[in-house]
Formats: structure tokens, sequence, C-alpha cells
């Protein structure tokens, strides 16, 4: 039914970490995308939440090959399309719309759908997808309403995004339906709009250590 060229699942199993990154110059895109992946962060999911997103990821996606680039924030099939044509290689939402699932299943990218409900969930698993991203993770119980969730369907794999840093991630990546995290932790815009970059490598380093115990 899905003719992904690559699963969900090893988009997410990749590291133990993905950047939630925002893009606001376009010229930032490439050396931020070296600084992570030289600190062991090769997943990036670049959110279409600024004008100049959809060029942030096309020019990721032909100048760092060795990044595996993809987008979040991915609202609707309009947007879906614009991340396919720049050469993405994955898609991230932080909900999910029937047009939007429909659109993915009947396309190539892997989309990983945001579910803050079983509901969800469920509508999310009736078009075949296994793995989601569970936004947002601490504002909607954390790490107690994923295993809540996971005791009554557990075929299902997750990617929590929101309100985790260094601090937390662990307590997520214990769980066995946890295949990594995401946050904005490893990419702080004061360090991108000073082009600090080395720091974000530093981060990106730290982060991969630490996740790994
Ligand atoms: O833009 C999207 O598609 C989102 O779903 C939101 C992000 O995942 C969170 O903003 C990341 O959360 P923090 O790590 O707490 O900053």
């Amino acid at each position: 039914m899905k003719n992904w060229k690559v699963s969900a699942e090893k988009i997410l199993s990749d590291g133990p970490v993905v950047p939630v990154i925002v893009i606001k110059e376009l010229k930032d895109a490439v050396p931020l995308a070296k600084a992570l992946v030289a600190g062991g962060v090769r997943v990036l999911e670049v959110t279409l939440r600024t004008p100049c997103a959809i060029d942030a990821i096309r020019a990721i996606a032909k100048e760092v090959p060795e990044a595996i680039i993809g987008a979040g924030t991915v609202l609707n099939p309009q947007q879906l399309a614009d991340v396919v044509a720049a050469g993405g290689q994955f898609a991230i939402s932080p909900g999910l719309t029937e047009p939007l699932l429909k659109a993915a299943v009947e396309g190539n990218i892997p989309l990983i759908p945001g579910i803050s409900s079983v509901s969800e969930l469920m509508l999310g698993m009736d078009y075949g997808l296994r793995e989601f991203k569970f936004f947002p993770a601490e504002a909607n119980g954390g790490v107690k309403a994923l295993q809540a969730i996971c005791s009554a369907v557990s075929q299902v794999r997750f990617c929590p995004t929101g309100g985790i840093t260094l601090n937390n991630c662990r307590d997520y990546l214990a769980l066995s339906s946890v295949l990594c995290v995401g946050g904005s932790w490893l990419v702080p815009a004061d360090a991108i709009a000073n082009g600090d970059f080395d720091r974000i490598t530093q981060l990106a380093r730290e982060a991969v250590a630490h996740a790994k115990g």
C-alpha cells in the first residue's frame, strides 16, 4: 500500500535525537546542517515555520549529502508536495488530518504525524502508519502518558517531541516504544544568529553521548 523510498522506522532509528530546526536566514542552512552532522546528528528536521524553510531544505539536500534532511510542521498536502520537490527525505507534522495522511500514503517519502491522543493514533494506524511523533510530549503528560497509551496500543513506535531536553531525554529513550526524541535544545536560536556553529556541534555531540548513556 505504501510506496515510501525509506521507512519511517529507518529514519527514526538513525540516531537518538532529531533536532527541530528553525532557519530564519537561508545562509545559515548549510553551515548548521554541517555542524550537526559533525556532532553525530544526521537526521535533521527543518520546520516549515519560516519563509526560507523550503529553500533551506533544498540547499541542505544538495550540499550536505551526509545529512538525512526532512521537514517539520508539515500541515497539509501542498506543503508535503513542496518538501518532496525540494528533495526532503521525510516529513514530520505536529498533528494529523485525513487529507495529509491520504497524500502521505500515496506519496513516496515517509510522514511521521504527531498524535496526542489514542483516537488520533488509531486514525493514523487506519492509514497503515506505525511510527508517530508524540506531541507535545511534556505538556501532554510526558513519559507516563506515553506509557499508558502504549499499554493499550503496543505495535507503534514514537518520537516524543515538545519540552524534551538533555535532562529528561533518557526517561523517554528508556521506553521500548521510543525510537528517538525530538527537540530544539541542540539548535538554539542565538547560536544560529551568532554563527556559533561550533557550539551547535558541541550540543549535538553532548546530546548523542548523553542519550546513549
Ligand atoms: O513545529 C512543529 O512541527 C512542532 O511540532 C513543534 C516542535 O516539535 C517543537 O517546537 C519542539 O519542541 P521544543 O523542543 O520543546 O522546542
